[in-house]
């Protein structure tokens, strides 16, 4: 894809150039970064080392060429220092005292910040989605996005993802929309609203939501992976569409039980990466096909910085947009190139004005949707 080539092209120097990026650094420079550190802290220590063994001027002392006697001060000093005291015990217990009271101490303080840090979310993104997924999901809130209290003892728990499919494909039909942060999914998705009726569900604006939503156990999360332009841990996200899609068919019909409900889903910024698609395709509806915005990084990036002047996002910023752009080429790119694989997927040009992208999209939706549009 000429434009993916564009893209990559784009976030090449920047992503490699950063030491801090947040965006996943390429194996081999994770390597050689790591190997430089000891080398630096290596310099460090023979920096010290030099000065510290530089050797003296040799004054050999001699047993024979110590004084003989101690002057009385310096008796004195050696009373307190050497010399057992005159009842013969030295006393020990105030080093334990010191050492107890300093050890649980410490202890009480690493338990404080383990109770009030979420999962420690490392500098690489690639880490950073490893550290979150060792928190399994739980099996005992079935209720999510339920308020989950954080007792001192609880870790940051994922939904529950259900093993058998929450809506038939024969009743539900779903779109997901996609494309470079900025191509313009939400403003075409809104679009297709008016004038089709879909439902749109964008993903950033669930995980938005539910970063607000109070006592949200996973709101401090998702404001870290938006910020780092990383994708949140993919039971969350599934879920939270999974939840969306069934409140709208409940509002749509007026009953609590969704089965035979008709609907027509656009899941716009989802998935992005291949796991969510798998489990949404697995658990949640198969999708009919991936409506995939095409467009450079050039216009994407000047897009979003007119678009943060307003939006009131933490990610319109230079630096979020470049990691999200890294993570978009690395981890987003596969789930299109996957379903171009299968076929399912409709590349509509974004580069032009929202109205001939928008008949764009008509055309191409009326050719595979037909009478379903
Ligand atoms: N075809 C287009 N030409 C110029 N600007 C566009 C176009 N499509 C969207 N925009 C603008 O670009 C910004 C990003 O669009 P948006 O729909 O929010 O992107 P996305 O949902 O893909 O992140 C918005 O300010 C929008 O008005
Ligand atoms: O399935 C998703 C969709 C979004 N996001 C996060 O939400 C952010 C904003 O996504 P959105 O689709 O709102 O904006 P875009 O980047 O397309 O402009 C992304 O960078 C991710 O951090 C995510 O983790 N999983």
């Amino acid at each position: 894809m000429c434009r993916l080539v564009l893209l990559r092209q784009f976030i090449r120097p920047t992503t490699t150039g950063c030491s801090n990026s947040s965006t996943p650094l390429p194996q081999q420079q994770l390597r050689s970064s790591s190997r430089a550190e000891p080398s630096l802290c290596a310099r460090r220590s023979l920096h010290v080392g030099a000065a510290s063994i530089k050797p003296k001027p040799s004054t050999p002392i001699s047993r024979t060429a110590r004084p003989a006697t101690l002057r009385p001060q310096q008796q004195q000093s050696r009373q307190y220092s050497g010399i057992p005291p005159p009842n013969g015990s030295v006393k020990f217990w105030p080093f334990f005292l010191i050492i107890g009271v300093g050890s649980l101490g410490y202890y009480m303080l690493a338990q404080k910040r383990h109770d009030i840090l979420l999962p420690h979310f490392p500098n690489d993104t690639e880490a950073a989605q490893q550290a979150v997924h060792k928190h399994q999901p739980s099996h005992s809130s079935p209720n999510f996005p339920a308020v989950v209290p954080r007792s001192s003892s609880q870790a940051t728990k994922m939904p529950p993802v259900s093993t058998t499919r929450a809506f038939s494909a024969s009743d539900v039909t779903v779109i997901f929309v996609l494309g470079g942060p900025g191509a313009g999914k939400g403003t075409q998705s809104h679009r297709l609203v008016e004038t089709y009726g879909f439902t749109h569900l964008s993903a950033g604006d669930l995980l938005r939501a539910e970063q607000k939503r109070p006592g949200s156990e996973f709101g401090e999360l998702i404001s870290q992976c938006i910020r780092e332009g990383a994708i949140v841990p993919m039971e969350v996200t599934v879920k939270l569409l999974e939840n969306a899609m069934r409140d709208s068919l409940r509002e749509k019909s007026g009953k609590e039980d969704v089965s035979g409900v008709k609907g027509k889903f656009l899941v716009d910024g989802f998935p992005r990466k291949m796991d969510q698609a798998l489990k949404f395709e697995q658990t949640v509806c198969p999708a009919r096909f991936v409506l995939f915005y095409d467009c450079p990084a050039e216009e994407l990036e000047k897009r979003l910085l007119e678009r943060g002047k307003t939006s009131g996002r933490t990610d319109d910023n230079p630096e979020s947009i470049r990691k999200r752009f890294a993570t978009f080429v690395e981890t987003s790119m596969p789930v299109v190139d996957h379903y171009e694989k299968e076929g399912r997927v409709v590349k509509i040009t974004a580069t032009t004005s929202i109205d001939d992208v928008f008949k764009e999209t008509q055309k191409q939706l009326t050719e595979r949707l037909g009478d379903d549009l």
